[in-house]
């Protein structure tokens, strides 16, 4: 008998929830959270009891008894570099994750909720390829300041899912094809993946790469050295200029790309500035990929919820289509990809992981 699952998603800019039974999808329902309501938390793990309140009526509205699940599947969040997997959720990822010096962000509530919602009904709790997989070459660790090497924090589960999606669709195997994946969410990452390792990505979360809804990306690191040191920001608010009211929101007062896109639309030049600057900056990296993988490219995915939009899609695609065709998958195939990560488990085709 198929087994039923409870997978929960939480974004930077939204939470997902999704039920399967096997690999059909049930139900599914993106709640979207503006700027207003994120940043009432002073931290991360002080949105569990929001979250979790707007899943359980989510599932309550939906006539879904929770009861009735097999297994709660949470996205992964910012653990300790670890390999590629299905993994238990346990005390010492809890303890990681809740603490907030080892990195805030939205993924970190996947495990919290999902074991929360197990433990209440005497289920396992599970998380698959969570944002700190990491299979960068050492190569590509080097900063030039050896006190900061470069760290792989992005969005490994769709960058996966979406990368083995297209060498399906090809008929080819993952581990045979080179691909540059732009996960265009909350957060940005650009991932160069060679024969189905992930061998550079930027660090979506903090400092590094194109700016997006809610980061700044790359920013000079001069001039931010001296905003740290000038008196007048404590080192939380600066924090936040990064991640959380960086890129759009800093800009515009939005982490809604539909209302960028819009508003640039409708004629708006600072909107559009903003918009295709956050374009521009994609595209560059998609370059820098390219020459990662010594211009030896399959295809260029575009994914994440920004791959709705069809002027940043145009905009990329103009400039990188020199490089490998361009494929887009719009939003995220991550809850089918969670749900494909712990029924691999369940039915014994794949060892689950423990987290140490
Ligand atoms: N149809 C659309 N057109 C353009 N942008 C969109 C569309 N749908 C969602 N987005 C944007 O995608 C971003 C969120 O992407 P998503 O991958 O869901 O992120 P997260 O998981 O970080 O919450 C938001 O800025 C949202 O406004
Ligand atoms: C922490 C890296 C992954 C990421 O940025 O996710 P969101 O786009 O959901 O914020």
């Amino acid at each position: 008998m198929n087994q039923k699952l409870l997978i929960i998603n939480p974004g930077s800019t939204s939470t997902k929830i999704a039920v399967y039974e096997g690999e059909k999808e049930l139900f599914e329902e993106t709640l979207r959270h503006t700027t207003e309501e994120i940043d009432k938390f002073k931290h991360i793990s002080d949105q569990e009891d929001f979250r979790t309140n707007i899943i359980l009526k989510v599932l309550k509205d939906n006539n879904i008894d929770v009861k009735q699940m097999d297994a709660i599947v949470g996205r992964g969040g910012l653990l300790k570099p670890i390999v590629s997997g299905t993994y238990n959720v346990n005390d010492v990822m809890l303890g990681d994750l809740k603490d907030p010096t080892k990195g805030e962000h939205a993924s970190n509530l996947g495990a919290i909720i999902a074991n929360k919602i197990a433990t209440s009904i005497g289920k396992t709790a599970y998380i698959v390829d969570p944002v700190v997989v990491d299979e960068m070459e050492e190569i590509a660790r080097l900063s030039g300041a050896p006190e900061l090497p470069r760290k792989s924090i992005f969005h490994a589960l769709n960058q996966k899912a979406v990368a083995k999606r297209y060498a399906k669709e090809n008929s080819k195997r993952y581990e045979d094809v080179n691909v540059i994946v732009a996960h265009m969410g909350g957060g940005v990452s650009v991932g160069a993946h060679k024969k189905g390792k992930i061998v550079d990505v930027n660090n979506a979360l903090d400092g590094e790469g194109a700016f997006s809804p809610e980061r700044s990306g790359g920013i000079p690191s001069g001039d931010l050295a001296r905003m740290c040191f000038s008196g007048k920001y404590t080192l939380q608010e600066i924090l936040k200029k990064i991640t959380g009211q960086g890129g759009f929101v800093a800009y515009l007062g939005t982490n809604d790309a539909r209302v960028v896109e819009k508003a640039a639309l409708e004629g708006d030049e600072k909107s559009k500035l903003v918009h295709d600057a956050m374009g521009y900056q994609v595209a560059k990296d998609i370059g820098a990929a390219a020459a990662v993988l010594n211009g030896e490219v399959d295809a260029i995915i575009l994914t994440g919820g920004m791959a709705y939009g069809k002027p940043i899609v145009n905009l990329i695609s103009e400039k990188v289509s020199f490089i490998a065709p361009i494929v887009v998958y719009p939003g995220e195939d991550e809850m089918l990809a969670l749900a494909q990560g712990v029924l691999r488990v369940l039915n014994g085709e794949e060892q689950v992981k423990e987290y140490k």
